[in-house]
């Protein structure tokens, strides 16, 4: 599905990103992980064919990903840490702007739309203007813009923040189901325990450098640690367990 090739990104003088190598499979829920500032949103910007990389490539499908590549973008879903929802339209005009964007069929989208909007307790709040939504409530309509077309790769930023207990809990049951139909899901997080909890596959990232990979039980022998918190601080200089 997914596969990163000796991936770098500079801004000026300083590397964000250096030398990232991984791949991700079907029906994986992939943890990549990483203190703040270590490269994790250029790397996944990069991966959707938001931002060029200074080298290396990535792959999706078997095809190199660049910013012009639409009929992969078609295939694929982005949910960013701040999302940037178009303000002036309210929850139904957004969700039909997507799926005209995404050519879905209506029942398609009708069904799903139904689905999602009840998953994450937004039936209510459609006829509202966006610009009007709290940052929880437009984090909701992003994932469910996102997901609405059953993209085959998921990518999502650091999902679960600005989310209610029950939609994070739905949240997370879903990404389980989901992948279990063979999809992809990528996601960023700080919450460590969310990818213990669901993660297949985690990558650490350090300062740009792709630190550890592997499940959590790989993980647990590259480092002193019973959790995934003991293995990411003694991993990434912070307070470890050593
Ligand atoms: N547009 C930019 N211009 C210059 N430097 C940038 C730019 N975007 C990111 N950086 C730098 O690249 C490094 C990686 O940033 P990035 O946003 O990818 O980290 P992150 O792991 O997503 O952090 P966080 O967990 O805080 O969201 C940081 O040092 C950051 O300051």
């Amino acid at each position: 599905m997914i596969k990163v090739n000796r991936l770098n990104k500079n801004y000026s003088a300083h590397n964000a990103v250096t030398d990232l190598d991984f791949e991700v499979g079907d029906g994986e829920l992939f943890a990549f992980i990483g203190p703040n500032g270590s490269g994790k949103s250029t790397t996944i910007r990069m991966m959707t064919g938001l931002l060029e990389p200074s080298s290396g490539s990535v792959e999706l499908f078997g095809e190199e990903m660049r910013l012009d590549k639409m009929a992969l973008k078609q295939r694929i879903s982005y949910v960013p840490d701040t999302p940037d929802l178009i303000g002036r339209l309210n929850g139904h005009e957004y969700l039909n702007f997507i799926a005209s964007a995404y050519r879905m069929e209506q029942s398609a989208f009708m069904e799903r739309k139904q689905e999602l909007l009840a998953l994450f307790d937004l039936e209510g709040a459609l006829g509202t203007l966006i610009e009007e939504y709290s940052h929880g409530m437009k984090q909701k309509l992003a994932l469910v813009g996102a997901l609405i077309h059953q993209p085959d790769i998921l990518f999502l930023d650091e999902p679960t923040v600005g989310l209610d207990p029950k939609s994070n809990r739905n949240l997370k049951q879903y990404l389980i189901e989901y992948v279990k139909s063979g999809k992809t899901v990528f996601l960023t997080t700080h919450n460590l325990s969310l990818a213990e909890e669901i993660a297949t596959d985690i990558l650490i990232i350090y300062d740009g450098k792709k630190r550890a990979h592997g499940s959590l039980e790989a993980l647990k022998q590259e480092a002193v640690g019973v959790t995934l918190e003991d293995i990411f601080l003694e991993l990434t200089d912070g307070e470890g367990v050593r």
